[in-house]
C-alpha cells in the first residue's frame, strides 16, 4: 500500500532513498537543512552524481518534493526516515547532532507512525531515540532501525536489487510497516531486535575494509617474496568459501563511510573496555598502503623535492563525485610535504574543494597533466585510464616513472612501452 513519507537528509542515502521510494509508488517529502541544496533540487537538479539518479528524480516528480521544512515534510508523512551524515567528532565517536535534531523536530507530527533510522549510528542509538520519542509525546510511534547497505556509485541499483534488507525493532506494525514499505523489491528480510540491526551494519562496514587490509598485507609480502597478489588474489577468490569481492590490493580504503565507520566501531569497543585488535590492524595497515605508495616513488626517483607529479584519479573509487577520505587527498597532501608540484586529473571530482587540493593544480585532461611529469600516480580506478593512449604519455613525460595504485594496467605492456612501472604486490 503506497505510504506518506518524509525523509530527513538530501545527501547521498537521502536523495537515494527518497527517490527509489517514490519509483514503488510512494509519495516522499525530503527536507534538508542546506537552503542551497533545497533549491537546486526544487529547480529540477540533483545536487550529486549517483548513476541512475537524476533519471530516476525526473521520473518520478508526482511522487516527490523537497522542502526546508520540517513541519511542511511531516504535515502527512506516516514514516520519517532519518537519512542524515553522522560523521566522526573529535574523539572519533559518531556525531549524533543531526539525528537528535531531526528526533526533536517530529514532535506533534499529526499522521506519523513510524521512525526510521538509516544513518549508521552506534549501537544503543535506537534505544535512546526510543527513550526520547516517549518523553516527547510520541510513544505511540514506532521505531525501527533499517540500515542501509548500498555503495556509492552503484547506490540506485544496490537499493532496488539488494543482498538483503535488515530491519531492527521490537515493534511489529513498525516492522510490518516498513517492510511493506519495499514490496515490489525481491530480497530476503533480516528482521532483529534494534541493538542487532544496528551491530549488523557496522559489522559488514567491517568486515569487508578488513578484507581489504587483508589483502593488501599480502600484497606487501608479494612485493616481499616475488609473488603476483593479482594471482593469489583470483585464485584464493575462487574457493568459494572465500569468495572474490573485495580482494583487490591497491592504496587501500577512502570514502564517506568506511573510515569514519571503522573509528565509530573503535571507540564503541573502547568505550565498552574492549580492545578491538583485529579492527585496530585492518585500520593501521590502511594508514600505511598511503605512504607506502609515496615511499616507492620516492626510491625510484631519489627524490620527490622539486618534481611535477601526476595524480591521475581524485575522488575515493569511479563512477562517484564523493571526495570524503579519499586516499588521494592524503597522496596530495604528502606529495606537496616532500616538495613535489602535483597536477590532478578527475573526470567527476567537484572544482571546489578543500585544502590541500587548492595547491595542486587541476588538468581538464589526463594527458595535459602527464605533460611535462616526473612520475605518475594512478589513485583511482577509472575506466578511462585504462585506455589512455601511453605510448604517447610516455613521449609526453619528462621521466617516464608510473605507480599504478589501483593495478589497472599491465605491467609488461607498461614496461614494453618503456615505462618504469611499479604496482601494489606485483612484480
Ligand atoms: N554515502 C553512502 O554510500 C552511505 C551512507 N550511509 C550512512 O547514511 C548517512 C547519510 O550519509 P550521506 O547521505 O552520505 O551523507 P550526506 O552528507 O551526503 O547527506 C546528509 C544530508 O543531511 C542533511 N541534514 C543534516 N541535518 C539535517 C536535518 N536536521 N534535517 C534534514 N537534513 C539534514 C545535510 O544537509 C546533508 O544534505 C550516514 O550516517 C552514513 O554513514 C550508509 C550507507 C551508505
Ligand atoms: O556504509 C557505507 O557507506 C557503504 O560503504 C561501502 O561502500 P562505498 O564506501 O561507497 O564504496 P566501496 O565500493 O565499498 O569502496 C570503498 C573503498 O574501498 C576500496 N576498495 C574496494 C574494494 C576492493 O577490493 N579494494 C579496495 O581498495 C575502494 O577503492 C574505496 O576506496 C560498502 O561497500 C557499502 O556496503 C556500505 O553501505
Amino acid at each position: 500500500m503506497p505510504r506518506t513519507i518524509a525523509v530527513f537528509g538530501a545527501g547521498y542515502i537521502g536523495l537515494v532513498t527518497a527517490a527509489c521510494l517514490a519509483e514503488l509508488g510512494h509519495a516522499v517529502v525530503v527536507r534538508d537543512i542546506q537552503p542551497d541544496r533545497v533549491q537546486r533540487l526544487q529547480a529540477g537538479e540533483v545536487p550529486i552524481f549517483e548513476p541512475g539518479l537524476a533519471e530516476m528524480i525526473a521520473r518520478n516528480t508526482e511522487r516527490l518534493s523537497f522542502t526546508l521544512d520540517a513541519a511542511t515534510a511531516l504535515a502527512a508523512a506516516e514514516v520519517a526516515y532519518v537519512c542524515v551524515d553522522t560523521p566522526p567528532t573529535v574523539s572519533g565517536d559518531a556525531d549524533l547532532s543531526r539525528v537528535w535534531s531531526v528526533v526533536d523536530s517530529l514532535r506533534g507530527a499529526p499522521a506519523l507512525l513510524a521512525v526510521v533510522v538509516k544513518s549508521t549510528v552506534p549501537v544503543g542509538t535506537g534505544k535512546r531515540i526510543r527513550t526520547v520519542l516517549n518523553e516527547s509525546g510520541l510513544e505511540h510511534v514506532g521505531y525501527a532501525s533499517n540500515p542501509e547497505f548500498t555503495a556509492e556509485g552503484r547506490a540506485v541499483a544496490d537499493f532496488m536489487t539488494p543482498d538483503r534488507i535488515v530491519i531492527g525493532g521490537s515493534d511489529q506494525d513498525a516492522i510490518r510497516l516498513v517492510a511493506d514499505l519495499h514490496h515490489g523489491i525481491n530480497a530476503p528480510i533480516e528482521i532483529m531486535d534494534v541493538a542487532s540491526a544496528e551491530m549488523t551494519k557496522l559489522a559488514a562496514n567491517a568486515a569487508l575494509m578488513t578484507r581489504i587490509s587483508f589483502i593488501n598485507e599480502i600484497a606487501a609480502l608479494c612485493e616481499l617474496t616475488g609473488a603476483d597478489v593479482e594471482l593469489v588474489s583470483k585464485a584464493i577468490g575462487l574457493d568459494h568459501r572465500i569468495g572474490s569481492h573485495f580482494l583487490q590490493a591497491g592504496i587501500g580504503w577512502g570514502g564517506s563511510c568506511f573510515p569514519k565507520d571503522s573509528e565509530a566501531l573503535k571507540q564503541l569497543a573502547s568505550n565498552t573496555g574492549y580492545h578491538p585488535q583485529l579492527l585496530n590492524a585492518a585500520i593501521e595497515v590502511n594508514n600505511l598502503q598511503k605512504r607506502r605508495a609515496i615511499q616507492t616513488l620516492k626510491q625510484a626517483l631519489g627524490s620527490l623535492e622539486g618534481t611535477e607529479i601526476a595524480l591521475l584519479g581524485m575522488t575515493f573509487k569511479p563512477s562517484t563525485d564523493d571526495m570524503r577520505e579519499s586516499p588521494s587527498t592524503v597522496l596530495a597532501a604528502r606529495l606537496l610535504a616532500e616538495g613535489a608540484r602535483v597536477r590532478c586529473w578527475d573526470p567527476l571530482a567537484p572544482q571546489e574543494l578543500p585544502e590541500p587540493w587548492s595547491q595542486t593544480t587541476r588538468h581538464p585532461r589526463a594527458l595535459d597533466a602527464l605533460d611535462g611529469a616526473d612520475a605518475v600516480i594512478l589513485a583511482t580506478a577509472w575506466p578511462e585510464l585504462r585506455e589512455l593512449p601511453w605510448h604517447d604519455a610516455h613521449d609526453l613525460m619528462r621521466r617516464p616513472v608510473m605507480f599504478d595504485g589501483r593495478n589497472l594496467l599491465d605491467p609488461a605492456k607498461m614496461r614494453a612501452l618503456g615505462f618504469t612501472y611499479m604496482s601494489v604486490g606485483r612484480p
